[in-house]
């Protein structure tokens, strides 16, 4: 909130007005005025420092507002987008216990169980509809190991995880970040995650951060290119965060307004960015600096890696390459010794002040999660074991490989579904690809291949993908199901929905 001293004529945020056409701007003097009539109209409701808050929202000047205002207050944020069915909704809300539910005047939601607070916001305050259930106030003040958000993840066990993330840990992270200078003050930096992801806050913070602008870009912009570039144009954003997903329709079919655009930079995180997209996107807009973020909401983001420009013909794989100032990334074997020499493959420990407090309310989950130190048990110092697979180059910098628990077994021999994806994407014009396995009728799971080609190119038969797979893997690696997509369905993250995938197979045709 520096900014708002420094700079409060400066737009701090610029979103979709609200007759949903043009663009509406929020100074920093007007964001931080909506910051304090929502921390005296929630303070005002006699909540207690700890006493969680959902707020079912996209992003907007309002809904970062009433984040900062929840943070100066330490009710810890629990968001969730507006797409959220109510049942998960539901799910959240008895996990995480909040005193409080928000959602926007226009909000369609109801069914908020009764014992949960309700009210409505917009930019002139709250507006209460039902009270929270009063409480006895045990705290005096905020300290920095207290929550400032949580975020729920689909939960490999279908239960959502409550990522819990604390202030101390949202400020090392930042000022790690903010001392990277991707993002300068004059820059406008277009956010296209949910609110609910942690993608989103990332943006926020870092835009904010710099006294930078936000451009929130409606949700729905993003599955029409034309609309979707003729926002970021109206609002003047130089930057563009996302998952690599949101450039497949752009590169497909709106390439000249791509290029016309001419982007500063581009960041990306949460899968790997298809490197045949990533040539075309670098080959449209050459002078854009692409920044390959990985990172796992238990640390938030760990590394920002600058993407080769050009990318070299024979780049096999991009790096992820070293964890933010004041963090470090090791690999270690399954046994927890320490894995150094190059090329070998390990998994990734994160060490560093930016880690999450743990799981909510799951501390077996929590304790399998932060271990103790691979390379120093004894020192009690507690890593963020990532679950993922790596391995290092010559100098150190790290290479993503896959999930650790994307490796199966098929007929007692071990498949690393990512090499069998791998192999489908040297088919030339096949843009992605996904392999998985479901289970299949014997003893053994089936292995299944989707794919989306490139724009025009028409689509291969099964035979000869699978005489293509089978040129360079053993047979029980050449998938036995392999189907064509116009596109891949993604999850409201914007990662490609596995989910939705095996139940094209398993469900009859
Ligand atoms: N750049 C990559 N290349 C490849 N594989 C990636 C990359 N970034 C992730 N992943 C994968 O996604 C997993 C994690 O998923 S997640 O928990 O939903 N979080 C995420 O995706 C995003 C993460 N929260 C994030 C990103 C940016 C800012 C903030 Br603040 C937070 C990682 O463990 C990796 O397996």
């Amino acid at each position: 909130m520096g900014a708002c001293e420094a700079t409060p004529d400066k737009p701090a945020v610029i979103e979709l007005a609200d007759t949903g056409d043009g663009v509406a701007t929020t100074s920093y003097a007007q964001l931080r005025e909506r910051v304090e009539t929502y921390e005296d109209a929630l303070a005002d409701l006699g909540l207690d420092v700890g006493d969680r808050v959902v707020l079912e929202s996209d992003t907007s000047a309002s809904a970062i507002a009433l984040y900062l205002a929840c943070c100066l207050l330490g009710l810890p944020f629990v968001p969730v987008s507006p797409e959220t069915p109510t049942k998960r909704l539901l799910s959240i809300i008895d996990s995480a216990r909040p005193a409080l539910y928000l959602q926007t005047e226009r909000g369609g939601r109801d069914g908020i169980p009764p014992e949960v607070g309700t009210a409505r916001f917009g930019p002139d305050g709250l507006t209460v509809g039902r009270a929270p259930q009063p409480r006895i106030r045990h705290r005096r003040e905020v300290v920095p190991t207290d929550p400032a958000y949580i975020i729920f993840t689909s939960g490999t066990t279908g239960r959502p995880k409550g990522v819990v993330m604390s202030h101390r840990a949202n400020t090392a992270f930042f000022r790690a970040v903010l001392g990277l200078g991707l993002i300068a003050p004059d820059d406008r930096v277009a956010t296209t995650s949910p609110l609910q992801f942690d993608f989103s806050l990332l943006d926020i913070g870092m835009a904010l951060g710099a006294g930078a602008t936000v451009v929130a870009v409606p949700r729905d912009r993003l599955r029409w290119p034309r609309r979707f570039l003729g926002f970021l144009r109206d609002a003047g954003a130089t930057h563009v965060h996302g998952v690599p997903s949101i450039w497949r329709p752009v590169l497909r079919t709106e390439p000249d307004a791509l290029a016309e655009l001419g982007l500063r930079g581009v960041l990306f995180c949460g899968e790997e960015f298809p490197l045949a997209e990533l040539r075309r996107f670098q080959a449209l807009s050459p002078s854009t600096r692409i920044i390959n973020c990985y990172g796992a909401t238990e640390s938030m983001a760990c590394s920002f890696t600058d993407v080769p420009n050009p990318l070299p013909e024979d780049l096999e794989r991009l790096s992820i390459g070293f964890a933010h100032p004041g963090a470090e990334l090791m690999l270690a074997d399954e046994r927890g010794r320490p894995v150094t020499r190059p090329g070998v493959v390990g998994e990734m420990y994160l060490r560093g002040p930016s880690l999450f407090s743990g799981y909510w309310n799951d501390p077996d989950a929590t304790r399998a999660a932060l271990v103790p130190d691979p390379l120093n048990p004894a020192s009690g110092q507690i890593v963020f074991r990532t679950g993922d697979l790596a391995h290092q180059g010559p100098d150190g910098a790290m290479y993503f490989r896959s999930r650790a628990d994307s490796q199966v077994q098929i007929r007692g021999n071990r498949v690393e579904l990512a090499e069998v994806r791998r192999r489908l994407m040297d088919f030339p014009g096949i843009a992605d690809a996904v392999a998985m396995v479901v289970p299949g009728s014997g003893a053994d799971p089936v292995l299944c291949a989707f794919a989306v080609m490139e724009r025009g190119i028409p689509e291969p038969g099964r035979r000869e993908l699978r005489a293509h797979c089978a040129e360079a893997l053993p047979d029980y690696m050449v998938p036995q199901e392999l189907q064509v997509l116009e596109e891949l369905p993604v999850t409201e993250n914007g990662k490609v929905d596995r989910a939705v995938l095996a139940a094209r197979l398993t469900t009859p045709p």
